[in-house]
């Protein structure tokens, strides 16, 4: 059956279900809202259980364009997986580029679009019907899932404009100013094995396997073109749409409400095409850091301690001195170092989108290898995020608890119109 065929099935069954419930798809979309996720409902004579995430949002139809309720556009000005409200899960990966003709990358990032487009949209990528002697092109592990908010986002790296002085692409007279390797600060602790890279993948989705499918199948057909430089997965919870917390247990990402919509987006987030290359309109510049958190020595540490290190009060997220999350910030009722205190008095403003990981327990010395792999969106990585970080590390209480372990950064080129494929206005002209 042709992938075509597996998802109208999945319609089909739910106009069933709707028939033989007598509860419409907008209610079944409400109650599987108030369960927290897809509500399992037996289907009389099937036996199936449904996702009712896969249901037909009509709250979100624009005349007879239905768009389905977890599914985020692939297709349209910007990337997705930029502005997209962030999702629970991130599967990250940078890559090498081993393919030396433009024409062989162009190829890849046709390819990767046409995957990318499939698996947002839920299905299955490659060939419709593979030959059974030969290994299947989709490794399979997402049938059957809903797409959860799958967004794919794609980044270029200053080495892919140029590696060692060599101009591999005949790109180099495209790379951005703006697009730079953070320099170095006196603090960092930098493993170059999981720094920088070439191309990144950032998969985000409300599924963690939904996520990582979409990278191997992505590295996968891949395969003698790149090779994976490192790979890092990453998780987030709240509840009711509140701030996620941090693994120091604040919530992180309240000052996000100033970038991450509307005005805020186009003065802080999207690239313009004044002082920077026209390929890179609507895309947006991705700052990574990845920071490792000493949640032992943290959890020795008095709450009136942890509160001054950020600024703000622990259960609330409220700036020290007011009552609520969302108060405005008075700095002098702020500690001189705190973390909030420091970065807000820059007035520079930045989209955060980061994520917190754990990869267990650090053998060498028995403590949590844990911390947040952060993420930023910025018109700017020299005027917006450099001069941040550098404010930050020169007295930041929070660097007694914290190392950074990894730097990167990439151009993230604007969104892809049906037909077209990722980065191709770079190749504009040339
Ligand atoms: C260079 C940029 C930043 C790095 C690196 C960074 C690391 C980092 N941050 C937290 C936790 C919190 N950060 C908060 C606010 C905040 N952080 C940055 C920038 C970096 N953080 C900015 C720009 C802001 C907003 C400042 C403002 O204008 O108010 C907060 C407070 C709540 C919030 O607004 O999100 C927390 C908590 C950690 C744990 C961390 C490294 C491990
Ligand atoms: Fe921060």
């Amino acid at each position: 059956m042709s992938k075509h065929h597996e998802k109208r099935g999945h319609h089909e069954d739910m106009e069933e279900l709707e028939k033989s419930s007598g509860i419409s798809r907008r209610e079944m979309l409400k109650m599987s809202a108030a369960a927290g996720t897809g509500l399992a409902i037996g289907m009389s004579g099937m036996g199936a259980l449904v996702s009712l995430t896969d249901v037909y949002d009509h709250s979100k139809a624009a005349g007879d364009h239905k768009v389905p309720a977890d599914i985020v556009p692939f297709y349209g000005r910007n990337q997705a997986g930029i502005a997209t409200a962030q999702q629970q899960y991130i599967c990250f990966a940078a890559f090498d580029v081993t393919a030396s003709k433009r024409s062989d990358l162009k190829a890849l990032l046709k390819t990767w679009t046409k995957y990318s487009a499939d698996m947002t949209k839920g299905e299955t990528v490659g060939e419709k019907h593979p030959n059974v002697y030969m290994p299947p092109d989709d490794t399979g592990e997402a049938f059957g899932l809903s797409p959860s908010n799958l967004t794919i986002t794609f980044g270029f790296g200053p080495t892919l404009f140029k590696k060692d002085g060599v101009d591999r692409f005949g790109i180099a007279v495209k790379q951005p100013d703006e697009l730079v390797p953070i320099p170095h600060m006196p603090r960092d602790e930098l493993q170059k094995e999981i720094s920088g890279g070439d191309i990144c993948i950032q998969a985000c989705s409300d599924d963690p396997i939904v996520a990582m499918h979409a990278v191997r199948n992505l590295m996968r057909v891949a395969t003698g073109s790149v090779i994976m430089r490192y790979m890092q997965e990453g998780f987030l919870s709240s509840p009711n749409g509140e701030t996620p917390r941090n693994l120091f247990g604040f919530k992180d990402g309240t000052a996000n409400k100033d970038t991450q919509a509307g005005v805020g987006l186009n003065k802080y987030v999207w690239a313009s095409d004044s002082g920077g290359p026209s390929w890179m309109k609507g895309g947006s510049y991705m700052a990574v850091r990845k920071i490792r958190m000493f949640t032992e020595v943290w959890d020795r540490t008095s709450l009136k301690e942890q509160e001054a290190t950020f600024g703000r009060e622990k259960k609330s997220g409220a700036p020290l001195g007011k009552a609520h999350e969302f108060d405005s910030i008075s700095l002098n009722k702020l500690p001189a170092h705190s973390h909030t205190r420091l970065a807000h008095s820059t007035g520079i403003k930045i989209l955060r989108r980061a994520y917190s990981y754990s990869s267990g327990l650090d053998p060498r010395t028995g403590y949590f290898d844990t911390g947040l792999f952060f993420i930023s969106f910025q018109q700017s990585i020299k005027m917006q995020f450099i001069p941040m970080l550098k404010k930050l590390q020169q007295s930041d209480k929070l660097n007694e608890y914290t190392s950074h372990i990894s730097s990167a950064v990439f151009a993230c080129p604007p969104g892809i119109k049906k037909g077209g494929y990722i980065g191709q206005q770079l190749f504009h002209s040339l």
